[in-house]
């Protein structure tokens, strides 16, 4: 079946095919698109392929395209005459400036009447935006922000979906940095009260008086400082979704006070004497095991059973290899697109490392080292130069099969954690929170408590 109207011919020659082809391949804007004749001579030469290889379409008109792409040098063999087409080949052709490019090459041939090659019509796409587009094909999701190939990441991103439009109450687990928040936010966005206020509050980050007055208000002269009537969190997300984020920090005394409100949607604000009703959705999260605080004795089993009606993990970035690379350039096409720095492919060593490590950050993490990478380094190519010193360290794979929190352990006292997770990790607060076993906040309370420098 034809997939053009009858009046496209028309219609084409009203609007001239050049300026329709030009048009056309100005839409393919993440690579470059070009036309040669039977003896490989540049007939056409896109907007894209003048800015990848920078080279002006004055210039490269009627050359040989591989002496433009630097093929000549017996860098990619073309190979099209005999082929008659190609797909996703992988080249590496020559910019202006002398560098390569990896880009995966798509390309068909024309034949004439005699079966003899009559050109060609290729299409180039750099590495570095093919791997966004990877990221967007059916084996993968972007939900919201949240990007994943990795079968168990995918399980909860439909549970996510699902579970999104009901008013069921959530607990996310899953270590720092493996995206908790954000899920808590697709989930909101996803629901009937994506209109209504979105409030977030880490538990562990405040002292319990603080925690209560922030979460649910205080009246005025509640307590000395309380000069005024304060609307706490729960007021202020009504009808909307409260995120509590390190739910197992949540003192015990506050625990008793949020079941209340998740049973009876009502609550009495600090120093006040009328209960106040409210309509939220809570969103809990935690890296810890609810189970396990409530058998030690930290955790009230209602409010666990209250707070986990639907849990949902997020797996470490360990244990989601095949999202590392997705993230990596994910990250890095969106430092292409502001930075000065044009990252187009990553070495293979540096590669290797990047996956051999142990990301105790996770996806924070490694946003973060990607940064570093554009901060630091020059060049297309992403190098092991360019990473942080713990990749380039040849210990790192010992590193990374260390930086595990250290259950195994027997510990003289917390300072004792503190230091040594400051150590491993090299001075990375988030990174030796997460192999502390804390949240954040906790850890850095630690650190200052016990006057330990990072
Ligand atoms: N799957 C993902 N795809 C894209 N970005 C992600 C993904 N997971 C996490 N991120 C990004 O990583 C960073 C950390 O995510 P987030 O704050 O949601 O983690 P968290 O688990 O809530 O961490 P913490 O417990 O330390 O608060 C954010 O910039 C977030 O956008």
């Amino acid at each position: 079946m034809s997939q053009s109207s009858p009046f496209f011919n028309r219609w084409l020659s009203q609007m001239g095919p050049d300026q329709v082809i030009a048009i056309l391949t100005d839409l393919v804007d993440a690579g470059a698109v070009f036309a040669v004749d039977a003896s490989g001579k540049v007939l056409f030469w896109s907007k894209g392929a003048e800015k990848l290889f920078g080279l002006p379409a004055e210039s490269v008109l009627g050359n040989p395209c591989a002496r433009t792409l630097g093929c000549e040098e017996g860098q990619d063999p073309c190979g099209l005459a005999e082929l008659g087409s190609i797909k996703a080949q992988i080249v590496k052709p020559k910019r202006a400036n002398g560098e390569r490019v990896t880009c995966y090459r798509t390309a068909r041939a024309f034949f004439d009447a005699e079966g003899q090659f009559a050109g060609a019509l290729e299409f180039l796409q750099p590495q570095a935006s093919a791997e966004t587009m990877i990221g967007q094909q059916s084996n993968s999701e972007s939900f919201h922000g949240i990007l994943s190939r990795d079968p168990a990441m995918l399980e909860a991103i439909k549970i996510i979906r699902n579970v999104a439009e009901t008013e069921a109450t959530v607990l996310i687990r899953g270590e720092s940095g493996t995206g908790k928040e954000l899920v808590a936010r697709a989930l909101h966005q996803e629901s009937p009260r994506h209109d209504q206020p979105f409030l977030a509050i880490n538990c562990a980050a405040l002292t319990p008086s603080l925690l209560e007055s922030e979460l649910f208000g205080h009246v005025k002269g509640a307590f000395t400082g309380a000069v005024r009537t304060h609307a706490g969190l729960f007021q202020r997300a009504h009808g909307g979704t409260l995120f509590l984020d390190e739910v197992a920090e949540l003192p015990l005394e506050l625990q008793a006070k949020l079941l209340r409100v998740l049973q009876e949607q009502s609550f009495i604000p600090v120093g006040g004497d009328a209960a106040v009703s409210v309509d939220v959705r809570i969103i809990a999260a935690t890296h810890r095991s609810l189970r396990e605080e409530v058998k030690a004795g930290r955790f009230r089993e209602d409010l666990m059973y209250r707070l986990r009606v639907v849990p949902v993990f997020l797996p470490p970035l360990r244990e989601r290899r095949l999202d590392v690379n997705l993230l990596l350039w994910n990250s890095i096409n969106l430092h292409n697109l502001h930075g000065r720095r044009h990252v187009d492919s990553i070495a293979p060593e540096a590669m290797r490392r990047l996956l051999d490590y142990r990301w105790p950050g996770n996806v924070r993490e490694l946003i973060n080292v990607v940064e570093y990478a554009f901060a630091v380094g020059r060049g297309n190519e992403l190098g092991l130069d360019d990473l942080p010193p713990e990749f380039r360290e040849s210990k790192t794979v010992a590193i990374s099969e260390q930086v595990s929190p250290p259950k195994h352990k027997k510990y003289q006292n917390e300072a004792d954690i503190v230091r040594e997770a400051l150590q491993v990790t090299g001075g990375n607060l988030e990174a030796a929170a997460s192999y502390a076993g804390m949240s954040r906040a906790t850890f850095w309370r630690k650190r200052k408590k016990y006057e330990i420098d990072s």
